[in-house]
C-alpha cells in the first residue's frame, strides 16, 4: 500500500474537533466534560441492557436512572446559564447512554428547567431549580396539543385571568385542544411549564408558559381539574412516559405566569415588554433552539457508532472470489466502499458543521441579527442531518447483511430512537421553511441596499462565469478536485434556487394569490433552497475548520474527505446540475471518476478516522452487549448467542 496520509489518533482527534476549540483557551475542554461525565454515569445507571425490555420495565428503569443521575448533582439549570457549553456537553454525553434517558433528562432540565430559566424571574428560578436539581419535582413541556404541533401559534389551550383570586383558571376547550406527546407526564410527572393561549378582560393575548403542577407531590395522585392518559405504544423513546392531558376549570395562582417579559401586575393590568406579539411568541418557545443543538448532536453520535460497525464489518468479512484464492474483502466491493466513504466523508462535514453552530450559538456577545441567522441555520441542519441520518442507517443495516438485523449491532435501536429526532422539537419540512424565510428576509435587505443595478451586475457574472463552455465542459482533475469549485458549485446551486423562488412568488403576486398561497406554490423549491444553504453552510464550515489544522498530513486527509462530501454531494444532484448546465455530460462523468478515486484513496484509513472520533473514543453507556464485527466476528457472534464450539 502506498502511504499516501501519515497520521496519528491524536492529531486527527485535535483536527476534527478544532472547530470547536478554536475560540476555548482549555483547547478540549467540552470533550473532557464529555468524558468524565460518561465515566460517571458508568458507575450510576443500571447496567440491564434495554433491547428486549417491555415498555412498562423501560420507563421504570429510565426513571430510577434519571434519579440516580441527579444524585450525582452535576446537571443543574444554572450551568445552562453559567455555562451552557458545559451544559450541552453533559447532554451530548447522555447520547451514549438509552436515548430515553437522554431524552427524559433533556426534557426535564433543558425544556422544562430551560424555559423557567429564560421566561421565568429569579423568583421563579430560586423556587424551583433546588428541586428540578434533585428531581424532587419532575419537569415537563406541554405544547403540542392533538390539533396543532408544527403550528404551535394556533394551540387551544385557554387560562383566563380571574381578577378576584388572581387565579389562571385553566381549560381544554375541544378534544383537539388536548395536550398530547407530552414526555415525563404520563406516570411520573409533576409539573409542565403549560403552553396556552392567555386571555386577560376577554382578550386573547396569545400563547404565554405557565408553570402548571399536575400530581401531588407526597401521594403523586393527579390534582383535581386534571385528565392525563399516557399515549401508548411507540416506534421508540418506549422508556419515556409520554401524555395527554387535559384540564377543566383547573386552578393555578398568579405567580406561575413566567413574567420576565409579560406580566400581570398585583393592581391587575397586563403589560408586555417586547414591541409585537410574534417577538413575545418566538422568545416563549425560544428552549426549542438550544434542543435543536441536541437533535444535530444525536443522529452524528448514531452514525458514527453505525457507520464504525458498517466499516469494521466490511474491512472483515470475506465474500465471493477468484477461485483458488481467498475471498474477497466486502470493503473491496465499489458498491460498498462508494457508498461508506461518502457517509464518512458527510459524518466528519456534519461533525464541523455541528461543532461551529455549537461555538457561535454559545458566542458570549452576539447581536439579534446573529442570533436570528444562527438559530435558522440551526434548523436547516438539524432537519438535513436527520433526514440523511435515516436514510443512511438503512442502508449500513444492509450493509451488514443478516449480522445488521441483529440487534447486538444497534442499527435497529437507532432506527427506531432516530426516527423521532426527525419530527420532534420541529418536522424538516416546516424547518426549512423558516431558514428560507431567514434567507429570503437577508436577501431583501441586499437588494434594498445594492438595488437593481447590483442585481443585474450579480446575475451577469453568474452568467458570465458558468454560460462559459469552458466552464462548463472542462474535465481537469485538479479544477474537479479543488474546494474553488466545489464551493462554486454549492454556492450556485443555493443562488439559483434562490432566484428560483423569488421568481415564482413574484409571478404568484401579479397572478393576485395571497402571500401564503404563492409561498405553499413554490414550496417544493422553498425546501429545496434551505437545504442547498445547509449544505453551503456545512462546506465552508468544513473548509473554515480544516485550514486551522496544523499537521499537514492529517489536513490533507480531512482536505479529502470534504473533497469527497462535496463531490458526492453534487453528483447526488447532478439531474439539478446537468438541468441548468452547469456541467456537461462530460464533466459529470469525470466528477463521478474522481469520486471513486478518492474512495480508493481514503479506503485504508477509514477505520483509524472512525476511531479518532471522540464518540467512540468512550465506550458506549448503552449496556447492549455489542456483538463485535472486528478479525473475530464469527466467534464474538457465536458467544453472543451460544453456539457452542465445534468439535472437529
Ligand atoms: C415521542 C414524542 C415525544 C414528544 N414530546 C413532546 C413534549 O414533551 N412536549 C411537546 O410539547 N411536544 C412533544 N412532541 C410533539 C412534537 O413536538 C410534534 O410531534 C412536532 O412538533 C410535530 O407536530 P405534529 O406531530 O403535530 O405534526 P404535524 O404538524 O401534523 O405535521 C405532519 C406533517 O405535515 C408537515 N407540515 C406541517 N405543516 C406544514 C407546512 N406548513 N408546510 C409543509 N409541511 C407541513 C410536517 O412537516 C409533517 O411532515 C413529541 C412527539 C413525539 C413523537
Amino acid at each position: 500500500m502506498d502511504v499516501k496520509y501519515i497520521i496519528n489518533k491524536v492529531q486527527l482527534y485535535q483536527a476534527r474537533n478544532s472547530a470547536l476549540c478554536n475560540h476555548d483557551k482549555a483547547r478540549y475542554f467540552f470533550f473532557q466534560y464529555y468524558k468524565e461525565f460518561s465515566q460517571l454515569l458508568k458507575t450510576h445507571i443500571d447496567n440491564r441492557p434495554v433491547i428486549d425490555m417491555v415498555s412498562e420495565e423501560h420507563k421504570a428503569k429510565t426513571h430510577r436512572d434519571a434519579l440516580e443521575v441527579c444524585k450525582m448533582g452535576v446537571l443543574d439549570v444554572r450551568v445552562i446559564q453559567k455555562d451552557p457549553k458545559i451544559f450541552l456537553s453533559y447532554l451530548t454525553s447522555l447520547s451514549g447512554c438509552d436515548i430515553s434517558l437522554m431524552a427524559k433528562l433533556v426534557i426535564h432540565f433543558q425544556l422544562f428547567g430551560g424555559t423557567i430559566l429564560e421566561l421565568g424571574t429569579e423568583e421563579h428560578h430560586n423556587k424551583y431549580f433546588p428541586d428540578i436539581k434533585s428531581m424532587k419535582i419532575v419537569g415537563g413541556f406541554g405544547m403540542t396539543e392533538m390539533g396543532h404541533g408544527s403550528n404551535v401559534r394556533q394551540i387551544e389551550t385557554v387560562a383566563e385571568y380571574d381578577h378576584n383570586t388572581k387565579e389562571f383558571i385553566i381549560n381544554s376547550p375541544t378534544r383537539s385542544s388536548t395536550k398530547f406527546w407530552i414526555g415525563n407526564m404520563a406516570k411520573y410527572g409533576t409539573h409542565i411549564v403549560l403552553f396556552c393561549r392567555l386571555i386577560y378582560k376577554g382578550e386573547d393575548k396569545g400563547v404565554h408558559g405557565i408553570i402548571t403542577q399536575i400530581r401531588d407531590l407526597d401521594s403523586r395522585k393527579v390534582l383535581a381539574g386534571i385528565e392525563i392518559g399516557d399515549c401508548g405504544p411507540k416506534i421508540g423513546w418506549n422508556g419515556i412516559d409520554n401524555a395527554w392531558i387535559r384540564f377543566t376549570n383547573y386552578r393555578v395562582p398568579k405567580e406561575n405566569l413566567l413574567n420576565r417579559f409579560a406580566n400581570i401586575s398585583d393592581s391587575g393590568e397586563y403589560t408586555c415588554q417586547l414591541s409585537t406579539p410574534g417577538k413575545l411568541f418566538q422568545v416563549t418557545i425560544s428552549q426549542l433552539v438550544f434542543g435543536r443543538l441536541l437533535y444535530i448532536c444525536g443522529p452524528i453520535k448514531a452514525l458514527v457508532v453505525t457507520l464504525r460497525t458498517g466499516l469494521t464489518y466490511a474491512f472483515n468479512r470475506r465474500q465471493f472470489g477468484e477461485k483458488g484464492k481467498k475471498e474477497d474483502l466486502i470493503i473491496n466491493y465499489p458498491s460498498h466502499y462508494q457508498a461508506l466513504l461518502p457517509m464518512l466523508s458527510h459524518l466528519v462535514a456534519f461533525e464541523f458543521a455541528r461543532d461551529s453552530i455549537i461555538e457561535r450559538l454559545l458566542e458570549p456577545k452576539t447581536t439579534d441579527e446573529r442570533l436570528d441567522e444562527t438559530n435558522s441555520t440551526i434548523s436547516g441542519v438539524k432537519a438535513l442531518v436527520n433526514e440523511y441520518t435515516m436514510i443512511y442507517l438503512n442502508k449500513l443495516r444492509t450493509f451488514c447483511g443478516g449480522n445488521g438485523v441483529s440487534s447486538y449491532n444497534l442499527f435497529g435501536y437507532y432506527r427506531n430512537e432516530m426516527d423521532i429526532f426527525q419530527t420532534a422539537e420541529g418536522d424538516g419540512a416546516v424547518l426549512y421553511q423558516q431558514l428560507s424565510k431567514f434567507l429570503l428576509s437577508e436577501y431583501k435587505k441586499w437588494y434594498k441596499k445594492e438595488g437593481v443595478t447590483g442585481y443585474i451586475i450579480k446575475e451577469v457574472q453568474t452568467f458570465l462565469a458558468t454560460s462559459n463552455p469552458m466552464y462548463t465542459h472542462t474535465r481537469s482533475i485538479p479544477y474537479i478536485l479543488s474546494n474553488e469549485f466545489h464551493h462554486h458549485a454549492f454556492l450556485y446551486r443555493f443562488e439559483r434556487v434562490r432566484s428560483t423562488v423569488i421568481e415564482k412568488l413574484s409571478h404568484s403576486k401579479s397572478k393576485k394569490m395571497t402571500f401564503l398561497q404563492s409561498w405553499n406554490d413554490s414550496l417544493l423549491y422553498v425546501i429545496e433552497m434551505a437545504k442547498a444553504y445547509s449544505h453551503l453552510y456545512i462546506l465552508e464550515q468544513s473548509h473554515l475548520a480544516i485550514r486551522r489544522c496544523q499537521d499537514p498530513s492529517t489536513r490533507n486527509l480531512l482536505n479529502d474527505l470534504i473533497k469527497l462530501y462535496a463531490l458526492s454531494n453534487i453528483e447526488h444532484d447532478f439531474a439539478f446540475f446537468r438541468n441548468c448546465n452547469f456541467l456537461s455530460s462530460g464533466k459529470a462523468l469525470a466528477i463521478s471518476d474522481a469520486i471513486k478515486e478518492l474512495c480508493i484513496g481514503i479506503k485504508p484509513y477509514a477505520l483509524q478516522i472512525i476511531n479518532s472520533d471522540y464518540n467512540v473514543l468512550i465506550d458506549p453507556l448503552l449496556n447492549i452487549p455489542l456483538a463485535n464485527l472486528d478479525g473475530d466476528y464469527i466467534n464474538h457472534m457465536a458467544d453472543r448467542v451460544g453456539v457452542p464450539k465445534a468439535n472437529l
